[in-house]
């Protein structure tokens, strides 16, 4: 394998599979050297240092696994950060490693921040040529041991492979801006910790950036989310495109736990700020206590004055005028004195029906990011963390069992390794895979189970309210079809994981996804209001899940 043969296919897997990642890719990345089984890739200066880390700690790590798929190689991915002429030739950036954390991502960039100099060409003669219009290129980053500060990080990247290419024999990939524009910068931190600034909910340190596994499924959203934290740490990094950071997707994806990972990040790195995190239930309640106890001020000043405001689900906002018109309010004067807002959902702020048009546009008015459900690397990873975490001896095919199993939601996937867990002490037996398919059985039958679609909900359903399929896909309107059709829709978006509304209006042949989203919380409430419809649902969920 060589160092370019590789490069293009890394380009065309790129081109097919990540196309929306292609023009950062060409305009930014180019093949420097393969040395044993590192691979060392340079960004140009005008990339963002956020977005070199992004794709030294996450893209890189789904190329890996696609080398090691199709090649059978452990290829590691370096990327270096390729950056203006410095003063002194004491300071550079080292690579990045693709599996750094964002603490050594950190002190790599504390050697960085340099103004510009002249000196000479960034490469060594018969090295790679420059990807810089003549002229104007940058100089080359030099190294001094005596001078660094962080001896033990890796040597920088090894030149001496590189064989001369010109750039149109590279088609080169590029990685998309996820979070534009933030620079990431050295959080230094504090000497003492002052008080904790944290209100009302309590946060989970366990809950932080380095113990969310991240890819594909939900890069977006952590690049966000640690940007929205990096920025806090420091200002010059502000991005106002992303405020508010409004996070969404299915349940148990961990929209909440990139929250909490924002909260731990800055009370480590600057905890004089004020941040409240809350969910949308707690700030409804408060509104209405604090109504009800003629005590609105106290309220704004709770809510009105944090550097960060976070509130989890805010699908869950109540629909009162009152609640509305704080929320508006609330967000007009955080948004005009520059705080931070950060919101998660389990739909984008336009499916949200209760809320009215100028807030669902105030929601969207900065980055929106999704959260999909994880892919089975992901699952893999996170398996292996846990079991690490408490010493368990956690055997590959086990991991993969699962893995291949639950890939959906993360809450499920750590719900069966606990209750692993606790049968294999319990039964004081190894974990094995023949015991671990018996002990799961419940969450992962064993015949392989049926994979539950829209159709087999459906029938269902219609077996329940004797009507047929083809009435409940019609625009009738009778009630004895609207209830089993918005039943149906309900159980399918809540019993298929990551089933988008989009999708379900495709299904039940919709014109608007609105009607599904209208249809989801009308069960809601249902179920809320009627014990009857309660145990209906309660049944037919019972039986799909068989
Ligand atoms: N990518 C991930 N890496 C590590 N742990 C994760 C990841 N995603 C989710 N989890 C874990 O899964 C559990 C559920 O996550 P979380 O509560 O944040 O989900 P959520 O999206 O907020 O769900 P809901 O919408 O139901 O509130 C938590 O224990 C969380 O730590």
């Amino acid at each position: 394998m060589d160092l370019f043969s590789l490069w293009e296919d890394l380009v065309t897997y790129i081109k097919s599979n990540d196309s929306e990642y292609s023009e950062m890719f060409e305009l930014h990345l180019y093949p420097v050297s393969l040395s044993g089984s590192v691979l060392t890739i340079s960004t140009d200066h005008t990339l963002p240092k956020y977005q070199v880390a992004w794709l030294a700690n996450v893209y890189s790590r789904k190329l890996e696994s696609y080398i090691l798929k199709t090649k059978n190689q452990q290829i590691t991915i370096q990327v270096d950060n390729y950056r203006p002429p410095k003063i002194t030739p004491n300071d550079g950036p080292g690579p990045v490693s693709a599996h750094a954390s964002a603490k050594d991502m950190e002190r790599e960039k504390a050697r960085n921040v340099v103004p510009p100099a002249p000196s000479p060409a960034p490469f060594p003669e018969g090295g790679i040529p420059s990807p810089f219009p003549e002229g104007n290129e940058p100089a080359p980053v030099m190294e001094s041991k005596a001078a660094d500060p962080f001896p033990e990080e890796a040597a920088p990247p090894d030149f001496t492979n590189l064989k001369p290419k010109s750039a149109d024999e590279v088609a080169l990939p590029s990685i998309q801006d996820v979070a534009q524009g933030s620079l990431f910068e050295e959080p230094k931190k504090p000497e003492a910790k002052k008080a904790k600034v944290f209100q009302s909910n309590p946060i989970n340190e366990e809950y932080t950036f380095e113990t969310f596994v991240h890819g594909g499924c939900n890069d977006v959203a952590y690049s966000a989310a640690l940007a929205v934290a990096q920025a806090a740490v420091n200002p010059k990094l502000t991005d106002t495109n992303m405020n508010p950071l409004f996070i969404y997707g299915p349940s148990g994806l961990g929209k909440t736990h990139l929250l909490h990972a924002i909260c731990n990040y800055i009370h480590e790195y600057k905890p004089e700020l004020s941040v409240l995190f809350v969910s949308s239930e707690t700030f409804t309640n408060e509104l209405i206590d604090a109504i009800q106890r003629h005590a609105t001020n106290d309220f704004r000043q709770k809510y009105r004055n944090p550097d960060f405001l976070l509130i989890d689900d805010v699908q869950f906002f109540g629909s009162r005028d009152s609640t509305k018109m704080e929320i508006f309010n609330t967000f007009n004067e955080l948004f005009d004195k520059k705080k931070n807002i950060i919101m998660t959902s389990d739909r984008t702020p336009s499916d949200i029906e209760k809320l009215e048009d100028r807030l669902q546009s105030r929601f969207s008015s900065g980055l929106v990011a999704p959260i999909s459900p994880p892919d089975y690397e992901i699952c893999s990873i996170i398996l292996k963390n846990r079991a690490e975490k408490q010493g368990i001896n956690l055997p590959d095919e086990v991991v993969d069992y699962i893995a291949s199993h639950i890939n959906t939601n993360v809450r499920e996937l750590e719900g069966a390794f606990n209750s692993l867990v606790m049968i294999a002490r319990i039964k004081e037996k190894p974990i094995t895979l023949p015991f671990a398919m018996e002990a799961l059985k419940d969450k992962i039958p064993l015949d392989g189970g049926n994979t539950l679609t829209v159709d087999i909900i459906i029938d269902k359903v219609c077996d329940r309210y004797g009507v047929t399929k083809e009435q409940v896909l019609s625009n009738a309107r009778p009630k004895k079809y609207v209830v089993p059709r918005q039943i149906s829709m309900y159980l399918a978006r809540n019993l298929i994981p990551g089933i988008s509304f989009p999708a379900l209006r495709d299904k039940f042949k919709r014109k608007d996804h609105t009607t599904v989203v209208y249809a989801c919380e009308r069960v809601e409430k249902e179920i809320k209001r009627d014990q009857s419809t309660k145990a209906v649902i309660d049944e037919l969920t019972k039986q799909l899940k068989r």
